[in-house]
């Protein structure tokens, strides 16, 4: 046979396996799925791209990613899910009742994490964020001390002073008449990065990469970010991507891809300078240690012997807790934001909490005395403030999208009987919008969180739920109060009417455009 006969048969058989495994398999389980759960479910196909071409459908028509879902919703009340096709032609259970969440996401010895991105796999895949099992906990026992509610108070200077440093600049280049507008959600990402950064390593980012204007920080949520970006808008290598999965990177890279590798591996290197430099001090000088975690991680393996904590997995930690711990809490802030600009009463009571709590415990009036003295006690005791986050959660929720599960052994979640293969991806969108628990739900009000009959905790899951939940939200909660009560002390946030709003589900969901708000010197008298 000649080679091109061998091609051809070879490009024959590969097009029939993939018509079958990404086109007629699908469909024809799918269709089967809908004879056996009838109403129960609601069922969709896109070709090759499962959910993702619908939220792209959706954004282009209805101004917001989930808008096609929400609707899908409320027009098949009887739904307990919906049964889709994953971009690699496997089948995907979302489930909207929270009841069937709450088994799936307590049950984590029937999944594994599915993460097929490669540059999600290269930066984290010795982290916390991917590791399965036996692994997975022992991180998640040594995080989750540092991680604990009473520990967070003692990142708060960290928090106030990297809130201050950003917003104050802000505040200082404006004259008492003049407003600014606001990039919310870029804004409040230099805060939460640098928080992330400077509680890890224990100093600021400032060190410049060779090559890069950016700061270490800045460099690798542009990193990632880029590469969401690659699959996003390049047909080439998200085609690639649906062959080769998580080996995309590896065969016929293209100069994007490879620019990303590049870039990966820079940063890399730039981590690892930095945890071998304070090893070195330590071992020199074991009385330096601070209260960090890279400081915590070198205790652990170099004083504490703990054969459980290596070394290889410290920088691909910190580039989890910078990925998870970035983007979602700054969107979390900056849609806060927004919903103030455009409900005044809400933004004046949110302000008054926070003046007259503070005003209460410390004796000061002035708002850069009001905000420096605030501790830890009082912010926990914003209750209105935490209430506007809360609401912020439900409506936009950051992490709309966990990572998918692959289903590593037979199960039944309520009546329905899941295949090993299977992924399950969760929606938290359906519980928060649920009108049987949140009363107009498309409205933003804060107060409902006063009255803790309202809660629902399955319906509410921003941060997850089961052992996996989030390992970060006591310190994201803190984070966004602390940021809130500087802005309110010391700005009016006025809403951008010129812009036309739009939810966007990709790295995060959140808002879009950014330029949401402008920020005005708050000169008003509070006597
Ligand atoms: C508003 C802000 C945040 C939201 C909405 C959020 C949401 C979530 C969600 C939904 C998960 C589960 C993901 C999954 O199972 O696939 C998660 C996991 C995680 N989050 Fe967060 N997160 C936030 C802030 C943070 C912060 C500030 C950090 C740390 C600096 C953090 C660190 C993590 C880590 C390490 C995990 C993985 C935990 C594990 O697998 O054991 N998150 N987060």
């Amino acid at each position: 046979m000649s080679f091109l006969a061998y091609f051809a048969l070879i490009a024959t058989v590969t097009v029939i396996y993939l018509a079958f495994r990404i086109v007629i398999f699908p469909k024809l389980k799918i269709k089967k799925l809908k004879n056996k759960y009838g109403d129960q479910v609601i069922v969709l196909y896109n070709f090759g791209s499962g959910l993702i071409q619908e939220k792209k459908k959706s954004l282009k028509q209805q101004g917001d990613s989930l808008g096609t879902i929400r609707k899908l919703l409320w027009s098949n009340p009887k739904a307990k899910a919906i049964i889709h096709n994953n971009a690699s032609g496997q089948i995907a259970y979302s489930f909207i009742d929270p009841e069937l969440i709450k088994q799936v996401h307590q049950q984590p010895e029937f999944f594994v994490k599915q993460v097929n991105h490669p540059a999600v796999l290269y930066l984290f895949s010795k982290s916390i964020l991917c590791m399965q099992g036996k692994e997975w906990q022992k991180q998640r026992q040594f995080f989750g001390k540092s991680f604990h509610f009473e520990e967070i108070r003692n990142y708060l200077p960290i928090i106030k002073e990297t809130s201050q440093s950003v917003f104050g600049s802000i505040k200082e280049n404006l004259s008492d008449s003049s407003q600014i507008e606001i990039q919310v959600v870029k804004i409040c990402e230099s805060v939460t990065s640098e928080v992330v950064f400077k509680a890890f390593f224990g100093f600021n980012s400032q060190n410049l990469i060779n090559g890069s204007q950016n700061s270490l920080v800045q460099e690798i949520v542009s990193i990632m970010t880029d590469s969401y970006r690659i699959f996003q808008f390049n047909k080439l290598a998200f085609i690639k991507f649906l062959i080769f999965r998580k080996r995309s990177y590896d065969f016929f890279p293209l100069q994007c891809e490879r620019e990303i590798v590049q870039r990966l591996r820079k940063v890399k290197e730039e981590c690892d300078k930095i945890v071998q430099q304070r090893k070195q001090q330590l071992l020199n000088n074991p009385s330096l240690y601070k209260y960090n975690f890279l400081d915590q991680y070198l205790k652990e393996i170099l004083l504490n012997k703990n054969q459980d904590i290596r070394e290889e997995n410290i920088i691909d930690n910190f580039l989890a807790l910078l990925f998870a711990g970035t983007d979602t809490t700054g969107n979390m802030v900056g849609t806060s934001i927004f919903y103030l600009s455009q409900n005044p009463e809400i933004q004046n009571k949110a302000r008054d909490e926070v003046i007259e709590l503070l005003r209460k415990n410390h004796q000061c009036n002035k708002m850069q005395d009001l905000y420096e003295q605030m501790t830890f006690e009082d912010i926990t005791n914003f209750n209105y403030l935490n209430s506007v986050l809360k609401e912020s959660l439900r409506l936009i929720p950051p992490a709309v999208n966990v990572f998918p599960r692959k289903v590593i052994k037979d199960l039944q979640i309520g009546k329905f009987q899941l295949k090993k293969g299977d992924a399950v991806n969760t929606n938290f969108i359906c519980g928060h919008y649920n009108p049987q628990v949140f009363k107009n739900p498309e409205q933003f009000d804060p107060s409902r969180w006063m009255n803790a009959n309202e809660q629902n905790q399955f319906s509410f899951t921003p941060f997850s739920l089961g052992p996996r939940n989030c390992i970060g939200q006591h310190l994201a909660m803190i984070e966004g109060k602390c940021m809130l009560a500087y802005i309110l002390l010391n700005f009016e946030i006025i809403p951008n009417l010129k812009v036309k709003v739009r939810k966007e589900a990709k790295m995060s969901y959140g808002l879009i455009p950014d330029n949401l708000v402008f920020f005005k010197k708050n000169c008003k008298n509070y006597d």
